[in-house]
Order: structure tokens, then C-alpha cells, then sequence
């Protein structure tokens, strides 16, 4: 369980679905560091910068659902962990889509063996469109029930 769970947490960091959020609206003068951010400046927060921070995952562009285990192999919660984002804006649908992503995810493996139609090195996992949306690319798989 802890392991599915990691997997769950590195796919959604790894593909990172919504790397800038949604556009907010700065609602009184800011003072950030050495910078003013005026009233009404829109800002994007940027989760990427979070999902892939080098230092809470260590090799951020590689795929290892490590970065969500303790040494001993239990879950390792990350307040990195900002797929739906945070604060009084967050994702009014996260623990649904969590919910379905766990369930769906489980059930197809559980019930089938799933194996691409080429072999894995020339399946391409660049996205094929960035912006606010990260959009994967289209590819085929034969789901064979076990
Ligand atoms: C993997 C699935 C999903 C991801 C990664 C995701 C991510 C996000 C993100 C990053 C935001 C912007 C939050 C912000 O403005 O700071 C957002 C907003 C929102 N999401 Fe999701 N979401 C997902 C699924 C869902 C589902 C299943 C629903 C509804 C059933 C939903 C409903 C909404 C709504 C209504 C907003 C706007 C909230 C607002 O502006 O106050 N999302 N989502």
C-alpha cells in the first residue's frame, strides 16, 4: 500500500498536469523580498518549481517513487507535494480526483496486464503541448486480463 500510494504521488509530481496554476489576482500591495508586487498584478504560481525542487526530490526529472518513501519503506508525506495547489484557492476537487486516481489505477492493475505496442525506450513522455496545462502524448496499450 505505501508503494501504490508513492506511485500515485510520483506520477502526479512527475507529469505535473497544471505547472502554473491557475492565474490569481495580487488583491493589495505585496512586499516580496526586495520586490513590490501592486495591487491587481496577476501572478501564476508556479507548482512546478515545488514538484520538481532538487532538493526535497532528488533528481527531479527521473521517475522513482522514492522520492515518496522513508528509508524503511513507509509513506514519506512531502509539503512539496502541490499538484492541486494551496492556500484558499486549492483544488475544491482533489480528494475526488485523489480518490478516483487510486481506485482506477488499482482496479486496471489489479485485473489486467497492461503492455505497449512498442517497446518502452521509443515511447515518447515528452508532453505535447505545455502551457497551463501540461497535455501528454497520445499513445496505445493492450490491456490482457490476468
Ligand atoms: C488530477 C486532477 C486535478 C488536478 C491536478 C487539479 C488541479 C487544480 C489546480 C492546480 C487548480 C488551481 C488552484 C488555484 O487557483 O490555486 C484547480 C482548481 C479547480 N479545480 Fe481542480 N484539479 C484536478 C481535478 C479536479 C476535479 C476532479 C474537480 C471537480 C470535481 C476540480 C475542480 C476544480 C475547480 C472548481 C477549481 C477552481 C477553484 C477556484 O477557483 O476557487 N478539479 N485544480
Amino acid at each position: 500500500m505505501p508503494y501504490t500510494d508513492a506511485v500515485v504521488h510520483e506520477i502526479q509530481r512527475f507529469i505535473t498536469l497544471i505547472p502554473t496554476s491557475l492565474p490569481h489576482a495580487v488583491t493589495k500591495d505585496i512586499h516580496l523580498r526586495d520586490y513590490i508586487i501592486p495591487k491587481g498584478t496577476t501572478v501564476f504560481p508556479l507548482l512546478s518549481t515545488a514538484l520538481y525542487d532538487s532538493k526535497e526530490f532528488p533528481n527531479p526529472t527521473e521517475f522513482n517513487p522514492g522520492h515518496f518513501l522513508n528509508q524503511n519503506g513507509t509513506f514519506r508525506k512531502s509539503e512539496f507535494f502541490i499538484p492541486f495547489s494551496a492556500g484558499k484557492r486549492i483544488c475544491p476537487g482533489e480528494s475526488l480526483a485523489r480518490m478516483e486516481i487510486f481506485l482506477f489505477m488499482t482496479a486496471i492493475l489489479q485485473n489486467f496486464t497492461l503492455k505497449p505496442v512498442i517497446s518502452p525506450e521509443e515511447l515518447s513522455i515528452t508532453p505535447t503541448l505545455s502551457g497551463t496545462g501540461n497535455i501528454p502524448p497520445y499513445y496505445e496499450l493492450c490491456a490482457i486480463p490476468r
